[in-house]
């Protein structure tokens, strides 16, 4: 007798069918092939600056958390951005459901524990993030790899506050200071490259630079992470 195989197709498989976009030639994430990337020669320094004390807001978006930035000041110049100036919007991150394989982006095939993402948009040409999140040269994403290891105090900042928002759309703001420049690896060495968002509606509008070195966190902080998210759901 035949067995009825059914195959449930969930996840990026049936994006296309929602978000054209993801058809298309720049997608991201991708494996970056170390041998084949070539060196930057004369690409001017990338440049940041972050403002440090100002409300932000951290919220459940239904993946993993965001930080929210409420429009306040920052700059990122520089590196591949040509002459354009872009401004943070948001940062969030990306865990798996197992310790180990969470980032989006792998390194000769190597998944790292998770993935940092700060996004910003080019304040040079467009007149709003969600303008600017429509043109191929409207976001650049700072990506950060995070990797078991000492306990990041910055980062502590967001995570000792997701018992609070546990739930999608949950949001806490808070004031302590923080400088998201101390999210980045010390080495500021990067890969990047044209590509797009990760998720839906995976729109061909980022310019990827992701940072070689990766970041330590605790695995305190990664189960801190993973207990509230898993498999991609918020429990
Ligand atoms: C125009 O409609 C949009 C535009 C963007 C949307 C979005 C829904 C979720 C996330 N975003 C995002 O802004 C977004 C999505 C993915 C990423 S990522 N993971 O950094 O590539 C960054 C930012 C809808
Ligand atoms: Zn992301």
């Amino acid at each position: 007798y035949l067995v009825p195989v059914v195959i449930l197709i969930v996840g990026p498989a049936t994006w296309v069918e929602k978000f054209p976009e993801a058809r298309g030639t720049r997608q991201s994430p991708v494996d970056i092939v170390t041998s084949r990337a070539s060196s930057g020669g004369s690409a001017p320094p990338l440049v940041w600056r972050y403002s440090v004390n100002h409300p932000r807001s951290v919220v459940n978006p239904g993946y993993c958390w965001r930080v929210d930035e409420n429009g306040y000041d920052s700059e990122l110049r520089g590196g591949p951005l040509g002459s354009d100036v872009y401004k943070l919007q948001q940062w969030h991150c990306h865990w798996g459901s197992v310790n180990g394989e969470g980032s989006e982006h792998t390194v000769d095939g190597r998944a790292f524990s998770g993935e940092l993402h700060l996004v910003h948009w080019n304040t040079s040409k467009y007149n709003s993030f969600t303008e600017a999140a429509g043109q191929p040269d409207g976001l650049a994403v700072l990506g950060v790899l995070l990797m078991v290891g000492s306990k990041h105090d910055e980062l502590d900042k967001v995570v000792r506050l997701l018992p609070y928002i546990q739930h999608k759309g949950d949001k806490v703001t808070f004031s302590e200071p923080l400088n998201p420049a101390n999210l980045l690896p010390k080495r500021i060495a990067y890969w990047t490259y044209p590509g797009s968002l990760t998720t839906p509606p995976c729109t061909e509008s980022v310019t990827w630079i992701l940072f070689k070195e990766p970041v330590q966190v605790s695995a305190e902080q990664v189960r801190l992470n993973l207990c509230y998210y898993v498999n991609g759901k918020n429990v």
